[in-house]
Protein backbone atom coordinates (compact mmCIF):
# COMPACT_ATOMS: atom_id res chain seq x y z
CA UNK A 1 0.00 0.00 0.00
CA UNK A 2 1.64 3.43 -0.98
CA UNK A 3 2.20 5.76 1.61
CA UNK A 4 -0.34 8.32 2.91
CA UNK A 5 0.71 11.94 2.24
CA UNK A 6 0.29 14.21 4.54
CA UNK A 7 -0.46 17.63 3.17
CA UNK A 8 1.20 20.31 4.36
CA UNK A 9 0.35 22.82 2.31
CA UNK A 10 -3.13 22.33 3.27
CA UNK A 11 -2.33 22.00 7.13
CA UNK A 12 -0.73 25.33 6.50
CA UNK A 13 -3.72 26.70 5.14
CA UNK A 14 -5.97 26.08 8.33
CA UNK A 15 -3.35 26.96 10.68
CA UNK A 16 -3.41 30.18 9.01
CA UNK A 17 -6.89 30.35 9.57
CA UNK A 18 -6.91 29.86 12.61
CA UNK A 19 -4.27 32.33 13.31
CA UNK A 20 -6.37 35.13 11.39
CA UNK A 21 -9.02 34.67 14.06
CA UNK A 22 -6.32 34.99 16.99
CA UNK A 23 -5.04 38.12 14.82
CA UNK A 24 -8.70 39.66 14.80
CA UNK A 25 -8.98 39.21 18.63
CA UNK A 26 -5.83 40.88 19.38
CA UNK A 27 -6.87 43.65 16.91
CA UNK A 28 -10.20 44.14 18.47
CA UNK A 29 -7.77 45.25 21.88
CA UNK A 30 -5.77 47.90 19.97
CA UNK A 31 -3.11 45.19 19.62
CA UNK A 32 -1.68 44.72 15.39
CA UNK A 33 1.56 42.15 15.88
CA UNK A 34 3.92 43.37 13.91
CA UNK A 35 6.74 41.18 12.32
CA UNK A 36 9.84 42.90 10.70
CA UNK A 37 12.42 40.57 8.57
CA UNK A 38 15.71 41.48 7.67
CA UNK A 39 17.49 40.71 4.66
CA UNK A 40 20.88 41.15 3.66
CA UNK A 41 21.68 40.96 0.12
CA UNK A 42 20.52 39.03 -2.98
CA UNK A 43 20.16 35.60 -2.82
CA UNK A 44 17.25 34.74 -4.98
CA UNK A 45 16.26 31.61 -2.87
CA UNK A 46 16.43 33.98 -0.19
CA UNK A 47 14.07 36.02 -1.81
CA UNK A 48 11.51 34.14 -2.64
CA UNK A 49 11.03 33.06 1.57
CA UNK A 50 10.80 36.73 2.87
CA UNK A 51 7.96 37.27 0.19
CA UNK A 52 6.06 34.48 1.36
CA UNK A 53 6.21 35.06 4.59
CA UNK A 54 5.12 38.58 4.00
CA UNK A 55 2.19 37.83 1.88
CA UNK A 56 1.19 34.82 4.54
CA UNK A 57 1.54 37.84 6.82
CA UNK A 58 -0.80 40.13 4.88
CA UNK A 59 -3.38 37.16 4.59
CA UNK A 60 -3.87 37.51 8.18
CA UNK A 61 -3.93 40.89 9.41
CA UNK A 62 0.02 40.77 10.84
CA UNK A 63 1.92 44.08 9.54
CA UNK A 64 5.19 42.92 8.34
CA UNK A 65 7.84 44.86 6.90
CA UNK A 66 11.17 43.82 4.90
CA UNK A 67 14.27 45.86 5.91
CA UNK A 68 16.49 45.26 2.91
CA UNK A 69 20.21 45.73 3.51
CA UNK A 70 23.20 45.73 0.68
CA UNK A 71 24.82 42.76 0.47
CA UNK A 72 28.37 44.58 1.57
CA UNK A 73 26.20 46.02 4.67
CA UNK A 74 28.88 46.17 7.88
CA UNK A 75 27.59 43.45 10.71
CA UNK A 76 27.54 46.56 13.11
CA UNK A 77 24.97 48.46 10.96
CA UNK A 78 23.40 45.01 10.45
CA UNK A 79 23.45 44.96 14.55
CA UNK A 80 22.00 48.47 14.53
CA UNK A 81 19.14 47.52 12.50
CA UNK A 82 18.63 45.06 15.54
CA UNK A 83 18.79 46.89 18.47
CA UNK A 84 16.42 49.35 17.00
CA UNK A 85 13.91 46.86 15.95
CA UNK A 86 14.05 45.85 19.73
CA UNK A 87 13.07 48.77 21.15
CA UNK A 88 10.31 49.35 19.04
CA UNK A 89 6.36 48.92 20.42
CA UNK A 90 4.86 48.04 17.34
CA UNK A 91 7.34 44.66 16.21
CA UNK A 92 6.49 42.16 18.13
CA UNK A 93 8.60 38.96 15.99
CA UNK A 94 12.31 39.95 14.42
CA UNK A 95 13.56 37.83 12.21
CA UNK A 96 17.07 37.79 10.15
CA UNK A 97 17.02 35.88 7.41
CA UNK A 98 19.58 33.07 7.06
CA UNK A 99 22.25 32.63 5.12
CA UNK A 100 24.03 35.94 6.08
CA UNK A 101 26.82 36.80 4.08
CA UNK A 102 30.39 35.67 5.07
CA UNK A 103 31.92 38.47 6.56
CA UNK A 104 28.87 38.50 9.52
CA UNK A 105 29.07 36.22 11.86
CA UNK A 106 25.41 34.92 12.52
CA UNK A 107 26.28 34.55 16.24
CA UNK A 108 26.46 37.75 16.83
CA UNK A 109 23.26 38.59 15.06
CA UNK A 110 21.50 35.79 16.51
CA UNK A 111 22.50 36.98 19.62
CA UNK A 112 21.28 40.51 19.58
CA UNK A 113 17.87 39.72 18.64
CA UNK A 114 15.77 40.59 21.66
CA UNK A 115 14.11 36.85 23.34
CA UNK A 116 11.05 38.25 23.49
CA UNK A 117 10.76 38.98 19.48
CA UNK A 118 13.26 35.90 18.45
CA UNK A 119 10.58 34.50 16.02
CA UNK A 120 13.20 31.70 14.88
CA UNK A 121 13.47 30.62 18.51
CA UNK A 122 17.80 30.70 17.71
CA UNK A 123 18.81 32.90 20.60
CA UNK A 124 20.76 30.92 23.32
CA UNK A 125 17.92 31.66 25.68
CA UNK A 126 15.48 29.85 23.54
CA UNK A 127 17.14 27.36 23.16
CA UNK A 128 18.34 26.57 26.79
CA UNK A 129 14.25 27.22 27.48
CA UNK A 130 13.58 24.77 24.87
CA UNK A 131 16.27 22.17 26.58
CA UNK A 132 14.79 22.47 30.22
CA UNK A 133 11.64 22.30 29.09
CA UNK A 134 10.49 25.88 29.93
CA UNK A 135 8.19 28.35 28.25
CA UNK A 136 9.81 29.58 25.08
CA UNK A 137 9.58 30.64 21.32
CA UNK A 138 10.29 27.03 19.54
CA UNK A 139 12.13 27.40 15.83
CA UNK A 140 9.52 27.27 13.09
CA UNK A 141 10.33 24.07 10.84
CA UNK A 142 10.34 22.08 14.03
CA UNK A 143 7.22 23.29 15.47
CA UNK A 144 5.38 22.93 12.45
CA UNK A 145 7.07 19.27 12.06
CA UNK A 146 5.27 18.03 15.45
CA UNK A 147 2.03 20.31 14.51
CA UNK A 148 1.28 18.07 11.14
CA UNK A 149 2.59 14.87 13.44
CA UNK A 150 -0.22 15.44 15.65
CA UNK A 151 -2.69 17.03 13.38
CA UNK A 152 -2.75 13.48 10.96
CA UNK A 153 -3.83 12.04 14.46
CA UNK A 154 -0.46 10.08 14.82
CA UNK A 155 0.88 9.29 18.56
CA UNK A 156 4.53 10.80 19.41
CA UNK A 157 4.44 9.57 22.95
CA UNK A 158 6.56 6.02 23.21
CA UNK A 159 7.90 6.06 19.69
CA UNK A 160 11.25 5.70 18.48
CA UNK A 161 12.30 8.85 16.42
CA UNK A 162 15.42 9.00 14.43
CA UNK A 163 16.55 12.80 13.44
CA UNK A 164 18.95 13.03 10.49
CA UNK A 165 20.58 16.32 10.81
CA UNK A 166 22.17 17.89 13.68
CA UNK A 167 21.71 21.70 12.91
CA UNK A 168 21.09 24.01 14.89
CA UNK A 169 18.13 25.68 13.21
CA UNK A 170 16.41 21.90 12.61
CA UNK A 171 18.10 18.85 13.80
CA UNK A 172 18.92 19.88 17.49
CA UNK A 173 14.99 21.92 18.09
CA UNK A 174 13.39 18.69 16.13
CA UNK A 175 15.01 16.07 19.09
CA UNK A 176 14.74 18.13 22.22
CA UNK A 177 10.65 19.13 20.73
CA UNK A 178 10.26 15.09 20.28
CA UNK A 179 11.87 14.32 23.54
CA UNK A 180 9.83 16.58 25.11
CA UNK A 181 6.91 14.60 24.01
CA UNK A 182 7.97 11.35 25.58
CA UNK A 183 9.30 9.78 21.73
CA UNK A 184 13.11 7.99 22.19
CA UNK A 185 15.14 10.48 20.24
CA UNK A 186 18.18 9.19 17.88
CA UNK A 187 19.86 11.98 16.20
CA UNK A 188 21.99 10.88 13.40
CA UNK A 189 24.65 12.92 11.24
CA UNK A 190 27.49 12.36 8.18
CA UNK A 191 29.69 10.39 11.04
CA UNK A 192 27.23 8.14 12.16
CA UNK A 193 28.24 4.65 10.97
CA UNK A 194 25.61 2.43 9.18
CA UNK A 195 23.16 4.88 8.83
CA UNK A 196 20.10 3.54 6.94
CA UNK A 197 19.98 0.78 10.04
CA UNK A 198 20.18 3.29 12.30
CA UNK A 199 17.17 5.18 10.55
CA UNK A 200 15.33 1.70 9.53
CA UNK A 201 14.96 1.45 13.76
CA UNK A 202 12.49 4.97 13.21
CA UNK A 203 8.76 4.86 13.76
CA UNK A 204 8.85 8.68 12.30
CA UNK A 205 11.90 9.36 10.54
CA UNK A 206 13.00 13.24 10.44
CA UNK A 207 15.05 13.89 7.53
CA UNK A 208 17.19 17.29 7.16
CA UNK A 209 20.70 16.93 5.99
CA UNK A 210 20.32 18.76 2.98
CA UNK A 211 21.10 16.41 0.01
CA UNK A 212 18.86 15.77 -2.82
CA UNK A 213 17.08 12.36 -2.65
CA UNK A 214 19.27 10.58 -0.23
CA UNK A 215 17.03 8.47 1.68
CA UNK A 216 15.78 5.88 -0.18
CA UNK A 217 13.82 2.91 0.73
CA UNK A 218 16.59 1.34 2.47
CA UNK A 219 16.33 3.83 5.09
CA UNK A 220 12.92 3.03 6.12
CA UNK A 221 10.96 0.99 8.06
CA UNK A 222 7.54 -0.35 6.36
CA UNK A 223 4.86 1.42 7.84
CA UNK A 224 7.43 4.88 9.03
CA UNK A 225 6.08 8.38 9.17
CA UNK A 226 8.85 9.63 6.97
CA UNK A 227 9.27 14.06 6.94
CA UNK A 228 11.28 15.77 4.54
CA UNK A 229 12.99 18.86 5.36
CA UNK A 230 15.11 19.04 2.90
CA UNK A 231 14.50 21.95 0.01
CA UNK A 232 16.83 21.49 -3.12
CA UNK A 233 16.46 23.14 -6.09
CA UNK A 234 18.01 21.11 -9.05
CA UNK A 235 19.73 22.05 -12.08
CA UNK A 236 16.55 22.02 -14.05
CA UNK A 237 15.01 24.38 -11.66
CA UNK A 238 12.86 21.37 -9.67
CA UNK A 239 12.53 21.21 -5.79
CA UNK A 240 13.26 18.07 -4.56
CA UNK A 241 13.93 17.11 -0.61
CA UNK A 242 16.01 14.94 0.85
CA UNK A 243 14.05 11.93 0.31
CA UNK A 244 13.70 9.78 -2.92
CA UNK A 245 10.19 10.46 -3.19
CA UNK A 246 9.49 7.83 -6.04
CA UNK A 247 11.52 4.99 -3.32
CA UNK A 248 9.68 5.63 0.22
CA UNK A 249 6.78 6.25 -1.01
CA UNK A 250 6.10 1.97 -1.34
CA UNK A 251 7.27 1.69 2.09
CA UNK A 252 6.53 4.83 4.75
CA UNK A 253 3.18 4.43 6.09
CA UNK A 254 3.23 8.70 6.16
CA UNK A 255 5.31 10.84 4.12
CA UNK A 256 4.96 14.43 3.23
CA UNK A 257 6.00 16.39 0.27
CA UNK A 258 8.20 18.77 -1.62
CA UNK A 259 6.92 21.46 -2.37
CA UNK A 260 3.85 21.00 -0.37
CA UNK A 261 5.09 19.54 2.95
CA UNK A 262 6.65 21.38 5.98
CA UNK A 263 7.71 24.72 3.84
CA UNK A 264 4.22 25.98 4.13
CA UNK A 265 3.97 24.52 7.56
CA UNK A 266 7.28 26.70 8.51
CA UNK A 267 5.49 29.69 7.40
CA UNK A 268 2.66 29.12 9.62
CA UNK A 269 4.64 28.45 12.41
CA UNK A 270 6.09 31.98 11.78
CA UNK A 271 2.71 33.34 12.30
CA UNK A 272 1.71 31.72 15.30
CA UNK A 273 5.03 32.58 16.63
CA UNK A 274 4.76 36.14 15.97
CA UNK A 275 1.06 36.07 17.39
CA UNK A 276 2.21 34.75 20.81
CA UNK A 277 5.15 37.09 21.04
CA UNK A 278 2.39 40.10 20.06
CA UNK A 279 0.68 38.47 23.25
CA UNK A 280 3.01 37.83 26.19
CA UNK A 281 4.73 41.44 25.23
CA UNK A 282 1.19 43.02 25.77
CA UNK A 283 0.63 41.43 28.88
CA UNK A 284 4.42 41.84 29.71
CA UNK A 285 3.72 45.70 29.72
CA UNK A 286 0.53 45.85 31.97
N1 LIG B 1 16.03 33.25 9.91
C1 LIG B 1 15.53 32.33 9.09
N2 LIG B 1 14.40 31.68 9.42
C2 LIG B 1 13.87 30.74 8.58
O1 LIG B 1 12.82 30.14 8.90
C3 LIG B 1 14.51 30.48 7.33
C4 LIG B 1 15.69 31.19 7.04
N3 LIG B 1 16.17 32.09 7.94
N4 LIG B 1 16.36 30.97 5.90
C5 LIG B 1 15.86 30.05 4.89
C6 LIG B 1 15.01 28.95 5.50
C7 LIG B 1 14.13 28.24 4.51
N5 LIG B 1 12.77 28.49 4.92
C8 LIG B 1 11.67 28.10 4.19
C9 LIG B 1 10.40 28.49 4.47
C10 LIG B 1 9.33 28.13 3.67
C11 LIG B 1 9.50 27.34 2.56
C12 LIG B 1 8.36 26.99 1.70
O2 LIG B 1 7.24 27.43 1.92
N6 LIG B 1 8.57 26.18 0.65
C13 LIG B 1 7.55 25.80 -0.31
C14 LIG B 1 8.03 25.94 -1.74
C15 LIG B 1 8.82 27.17 -2.03
C16 LIG B 1 9.37 27.19 -3.44
O3 LIG B 1 8.65 26.80 -4.35
O4 LIG B 1 10.55 27.59 -3.61
C17 LIG B 1 7.19 24.35 -0.09
O5 LIG B 1 8.00 23.59 0.44
O6 LIG B 1 6.10 23.96 -0.51
C18 LIG B 1 10.76 26.90 2.28
C19 LIG B 1 11.82 27.27 3.08
C20 LIG B 1 12.80 29.28 6.02
N7 LIG B 1 14.05 29.57 6.41
MG1 LIG C 1 8.08 21.12 1.83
Amino acid sequence: MPATILDGKAMAKAIRQDVARDVARLRERGLVPGLAVVLVGDDPASHTYVRAKAKACREVGIHSEVHHLPVDTPEAVLLETVRRLNERRDIHGILVQLPLPAHIRPKAVIDAVRPDKDVDGFHPLNVGNLAIGDRCLVPCTPRGILEMVKRAGLEVAGKRAVVIGRSNIVGKPMAQLLLREDATVTVCHSKTPNLPAVAREADLLVVAIGRPAYVDDRFVKPGAVVIDVGINRLADGRLVGDVDFAKVQHVAGYLTPVPGGVGPMTIAMLLKNTVEAADAQAKAAW
